[in-house]
């Protein structure tokens, strides 16, 4: 099974899915760079020729094509959620885990990055707001697995989703 990570910007899922992927053996795959490597352009050059919508389809692409590969541990983008496609792609194929992060921290990882088109607006943090608050309900429909992110570092972060991994799989298990 895959393991497939979601949550905002700026959650940590580029960060947090790196490192549970060398702790787990597993591939890591990021769709955002996947979609950056395959156009050769930057997500924002996307945004800028294709508007949202054509990034969304590439993205529900990459997910899909992802999803039929070998299991690895994949870091969505922060809007994969939106879908409703998307969402049962990833539940279909995998145990779901939301980052979940408080709107402060959330902002204060993503003020400096200028490569998140939907923050490029006059009140970048009201945005996010809104965003985190039309998501919530989207993210915590899709999720197996809720895991809250704070001060930890990304290692132990890590470790915390493996051990949430392993207790999901053994209550499944015993489920079944
Ligand atoms: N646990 C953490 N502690 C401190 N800094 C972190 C932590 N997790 C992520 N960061 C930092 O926050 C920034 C955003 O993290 P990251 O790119 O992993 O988020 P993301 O969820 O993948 O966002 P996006 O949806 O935009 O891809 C990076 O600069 C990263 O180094
Ligand atoms: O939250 C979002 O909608 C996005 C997050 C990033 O991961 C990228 O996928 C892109 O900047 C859009
Ligand atoms: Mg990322």
């Amino acid at each position: 099974m895959n393991i497939f990570l979601i949550g905002m910007m700026g959650a940590g899922k580029t960060t947090v899915g790196r490192a549970l992927a060398k702790r787990l053996g597993l591939p890591f795959i990021d769709t955002d760079r996947a979609l950056v490597e395959r156009t050769g352009a930057p997500i924002a050059t996307i945004f800028d020729l294709e508007g949202e919508g054509g990034f969304r389809r590439r993205e529900s692409a990459m997910l899909a094509e992802v999803s039929q590969g070998e299991d690895a541990v994949v870091a969505t983008g922060g809007g994969a959620v939106l879908a409703e496609e998307n969402r049962e792609v990833m539940r279909a194929h995998g145990t779901v885990v939301y980052l979940r992060a408080r709107l402060e921290f959330l902002w204060d990882r993503t003020k400096r990055d200028t490569n998140r088109p939907l923050l490029a607006t006059a009140d970048p943090r009201a945005t996010l707001a809104q965003i985190l608050e039309h998501r919530e309900p989207l993210y915590l429909a899709c999720a197996h697995l809720i895991v809250d992110t704070g001060t930890q570092s990304a290692a132990t972060l890590a470790g915390r989703v493996a051990t949430a991994l392993k207790r999901h799989e053994e209550a499944t298990r015993k489920s079944a």
